[in-house]
Order: C-alpha cells, then sequence, then structure tokens
C-alpha cells in the first residue's frame, strides 16, 4: 500500500441497544477499489456515512484523506465524492441542467457533457430528472458523486436497480475513475461486482469485519480443495482435492481420453462470503437513514 486514503479505527457507533459499528479497523491506500461486503444490517452504511461526515461516531478514530469527517471543511468536502440516494429536489432540471448546476459548486469539476456521455445518458441530457426511470436517476446520482472529480469516492449500494448494460457501464465508469487514481470506496450486495472492480474487501457481520483481502484471497478461497465431477456408467461423480491436476491426469488414464462431463470449480467468491457470513446475518429495519440526507455539497 502507498499512502493511506482512508483509517480507521476501533470505530463504534450503536443506535440505543444496537451495536451498528462494533470496533471496525481499516486501512485503504491512495488508488485502491475497496468493497465493504456483509449482510442486511451488518452496519456498512453507517461506516460508510461516517466515512462521509454524515454520522457522527460514538468511538475510535477516523481520517479520510488526512482530516476527521466528523470536523469536516469546505474544502475537505470538496475532495470526497459521495453517492446519495436518488434525492427528488432537482426533479424539474434537465439532466444536463442538474449536473452543470452542481458542477458549479466544485473548483474542478468535470466537464458535464463528458460526464453524461460516460455514464450513458447522452440521449436523455434534456430530459426532466422526473422523467427519468429508476436506474437512469441512479446513474444521475453516480454523476453527481463524480462531478467535482473527488480524491475518494464513496459508493453506497451504486448500482442497486440498473439493468446489466448499465452495471458493465458503470464498472468501466469506475475502472477509468480507478486509473485515474481515484480512491473508490463502496458497498455492494453483489459479489460479482466486488470481483470485478475492488483490489481489496471487507466482510462486515454485526459490525464487525470477519475478513479481509484480495476477492481471490479472501478466507482462504485461493487454497480452498477443489471439486472435481463427472460422469461415470451413468451416475455423477464427485471428489474434493488439492490437487485437481493429478485427479484429472487420473481419470484421464482411466478413461482412456475425454472424461465425460469433467468440471473442475473452486469456490466462488460467493460461496466464500456465505461461508463467512454463516447464519450472523442480521434482519434490516425498515428505515432508510440515506435517503433523507441532504445533496447540497458545500
Ligand atoms: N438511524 C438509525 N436508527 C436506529 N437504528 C439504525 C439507524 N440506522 C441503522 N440502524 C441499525 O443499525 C444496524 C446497521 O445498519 P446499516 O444501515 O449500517 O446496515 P447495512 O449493512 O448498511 O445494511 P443494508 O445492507 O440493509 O443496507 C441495523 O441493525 C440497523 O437497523
Amino acid at each position: 500500500m502507498t499512502q493511506t486514503a482512508v483509517k480507521v479505527r476501533g470505530l463504534a457507533k450503536r443506535y440505543g441497544e444496537v451495536r451498528a459499528v462494533d470496533g471496525i479497523d481499516l486501512e485503504i491506500g491512495t488508488g485502491e477499489v475497496f468493497a465493504i461486503l456483509g449482510p442486511n444490517g451488518a452496519g456498512k452504511s453507517t461506516t460508510v456515512e461516517i466515512l462521509e461526515g454524515y454520522r457522527q461516531r460514538d468511538a475510535g478514530e477516523v481520517s479520510v484523506l488526512g482530516t476527521d469527517p466528523g470536523h469536516p471543511t469546505r474544502l475537505w468536502r470538496s475532495r470526497v465524492g459521495i453517492v446519495l440516494q436518488t434525492a427528488n429536489d432537482t426533479a424539474e432540471l434537465t439532466v444536463r441542467e442538474t449536473i452543470r448546476h452542481f458542477a458549479g459548486y466544485y473548483p474542478q469539476a468535470r466537464d458535464p457533457d463528458a460526464l453524461i456521455e460516460k455514464v450513458g445518458l447522452t440521449d436523455k441530457a434534456d430530459k426532466r430528472i422526473r422523467q427519468l426511470s429508476g436506474g437512469q436517476r441512479r446513474r444521475v446520482d453516480v454523476a453527481l458523486g463524480v462531478v467535482g472529480n473527488p480524491e475518494v469516492l464513496f459508493l453506497d449500494e451504486p448500482t442497486t436497480g440498473f439493468d446489466p448494460e448499465a452495471r458493465r457501464r458503470f464498472w468501466v465508469l469506475i475502472q477509468d475513475l480507478a486509473q485515474e487514481g481515484t480512491t473508490i470506496v463502496l458497498t455492494t450486495h453483489y459479489l460479482d461486482e466486488a470481483e470485478a472492480l475492488a483490489d481489496r474487501v471487507a466482510v462486515i457481520t454485526k459490525g464487525r469485519v470477519v475478513a479481509e483481502g484480495p476477492p481471490a484471497t479472501l478466507g482462504g478461497r485461493a487454497v480452498a480443495k477443489a471439486q472435481v465431477s463427472w460422469l461415470e456408467e451413468g451416475e455423477r461423480k464427485q471428489l474434493q482435492t488439492g490437487t485437481p491436476t493429478r485427479t484429472v491426469v487420473e481419470l484421464t488414464r482411466r478413461f482412456d481420453g475425454e472424461v465425460p462431463e469433467l468440471t473442475v470449480t473452486r469456490p466462488s467468491l460467493e460461496d466464500i462470503y456465505l461461508d463467512l457470513i454463516g447464519s450472523s446475518s442480521t434482519e434490516p429495519d425498515d428505515h432508510s437513514p440515506a435517503a433523507s440526507r441532504s445533496r447540497d455539497p458545500r
């Protein structure tokens, strides 16, 4: 890791009796894409909202770009990008008007039309926000999160409601931003998204980090046993093995060539994730604190 963009030590936050965040440590390097995974109610949004400066913590140390988000300055805010839940305060403005309007708040804003193109809304640029579909509005939200050219970008479930093509387009946008050196912190329930985008992931359950690492090696994934499966005398056979190549060689000899319906698989990120969270998922309350946040970036 080069420089540290986000540092969290012993972070804690309670809501009454609920320990939403219960001693989280994180360190995210400049330019890293970091995904926070976890079941509903695990404490992801609370953590991200504290990092964004939208929620006060009870305990712990937090630094984002060297500043405590509990005491944000105006300059710090202009260096941090946040994708808020869809708000309706610009519903009567067009996509272009909205993005131009918010670009005006930032010293080093992106070119609004280039950004509209990047999020795939060029043909909707002159439509009013209220005329857009849910997924299209979400793309406007993402555009507003990056319009200020932030050094750190926080994305809380950014692609919920996107169609598959919009998700892929969003991934390309995130990869572009990462290439430009933007540090990106995202929460997601899509494990393929974490796998495609993240350099490292942290899995949170009940307000604690239970595993952390690159998606390819998380929770011992890289050294987990492979499953070899084939068809023999009309029956599906399966074998868990740490040496799948040797097994395949033996099978090839035995069958004297092609092994019927041979597959070799290793645990997916989803398998590992489900193992990690076990039965510890907590039920969500049906409130959405983020929905009431203001979009004004000042
Ligand atoms: N404003 C609040 N008041 C009271 N309890 C809250 C509040 N916000 C969150 N909680 C509780 O804190 C816990 C963590 O919630 P949080 O929204 O951080 O989880 P999450 O991991 O983001 O969940 P999800 O995946 O469902 O968005 C949950 O038990 C939730 O019910």
